[in-house]
C-alpha cells in the first residue's frame, strides 16, 4: 500500500492518495494541471510537504536515495549519464529478462546516442524495473511508442502488478488509463479527483 497524505508544494496540492498493493490508479488531467509536480514530490525530487507511506514505511525515516530506490519513478524523458546503454544497468539477468519483453533483446550492447526516442523510453522503463522498485510512478510511459510496445509496455506492468506492486500511472490517452487502471483520477488545477467513468 502506498498512503499519501496532504502531500502539496507551492505549485500543487494538498493531495491524499491511497493506491493497494497491485491496483494501478491512472492519472489524467489538462497539460499544467500538476501530474508531474505530484509524481516528482512522491519520489521526493522536488522539496514538498506531506506525508507519504509505503506500506509501514515512512518516507520521512529514511534518506532520499533509499526512498528513490523503493519508489520508482519513471519521467516522460528520461536522463542518461554514460555513453553506453549497459553502463546504465546493474550487472544480473533481471534486466535481460525485461530488455526481452520490450524487445530489445541487444540493446545493451548499444550506445545510448543510436537509441530512437520510444527504445530511449522502454529502456529507461527496463533500467527502473530491475531495480525491483516496491511502487512505480510512470509519467506517460508510451506516448512515444507505438501499438506493438505500448502492448509490450503493459503486459511489463500488469506483471508487476500481479506481483503486487502499486502503480501511478499518468497518462493522456484515455484507453489507456482504462484498460490498465482499476481506478481513474484527473488533476485539475493542482487537486486530484475521481472520474464519472471511475464513479459509475
Ligand atoms: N519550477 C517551477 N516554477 C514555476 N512553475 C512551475 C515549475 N515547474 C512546473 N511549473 C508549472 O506547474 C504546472 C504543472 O506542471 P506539470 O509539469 O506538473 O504539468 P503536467 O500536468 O504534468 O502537464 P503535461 O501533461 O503537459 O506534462 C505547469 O503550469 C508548469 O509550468
Amino acid at each position: 500500500m502506498l498512503e499519501v497524505i496532504d502531500l502539496r508544494t507551492s505549485l500543487f496540492g494538498p493531495v491524499s492518495l491511497s493506491v493497494a498493493a497491485g491496483e494501478c490508479v491512472a492519472i489524467m488531467g489538462a497539460s499544467g494541471s500538476g501530474k508531474s509536480l505530484f509524481l516528482r514530490a512522491l519520489a521526493d525530487l522536488d522539496p514538498n510537504e506531506g506525508r507519504v507511506l509505503l506500506g509501514d514505511e515512512d518516507r520521512d525515516a529514511m534518506p532520499a536515495d533509499r526512498w528513490r530506490r523503493k519508489v520508482a519513478m519513471v519521467p516522460a524523458e528520461s536522463g542518461w549519464w554514460s555513453d553506453r546503454v549497459a553502463d546504465h544497468f546493474e550487472p544480473g539477468a533481471v534486466a535481460g529478462v525485461l530488455l526481452e519483453a520490450f524487445g530489445l533483446p541487444d540493446a545493451m550492447a548499444w550506445e545510448v546516442s543510436r537509441l530512437s526516442s520510444g527504445e530511449r523510453h522502454r529502456l529507461a522503463l527496463a533500467r527502473a524495473l530491475a531495480l525491483k522498485p516496491a511502487a512505480i510512478l510512470l509519467d506517460e510511459p508510451t506516448a512515444t511508442l507505438d501499438e506493438a510496445a505500448t502492448a509490450q509496455v503493459e503486459a511489463v506492468l500488469r506483471d508487476e502488478l500481479a506481483r503486487g506492486v502499486p502503480v501511478v500511472l499518468v497518462t493522456h490517452d484515455p484507453a489507456q488509463a482504462k484498460r490498465m487502471g482499476s481506478r481513474l483520477l484527473t488533476m485539475e488545477r493542482g487537486r486530484l479527483h475521481a472520474r464519472a467513468e471511475a464513479r459509475a
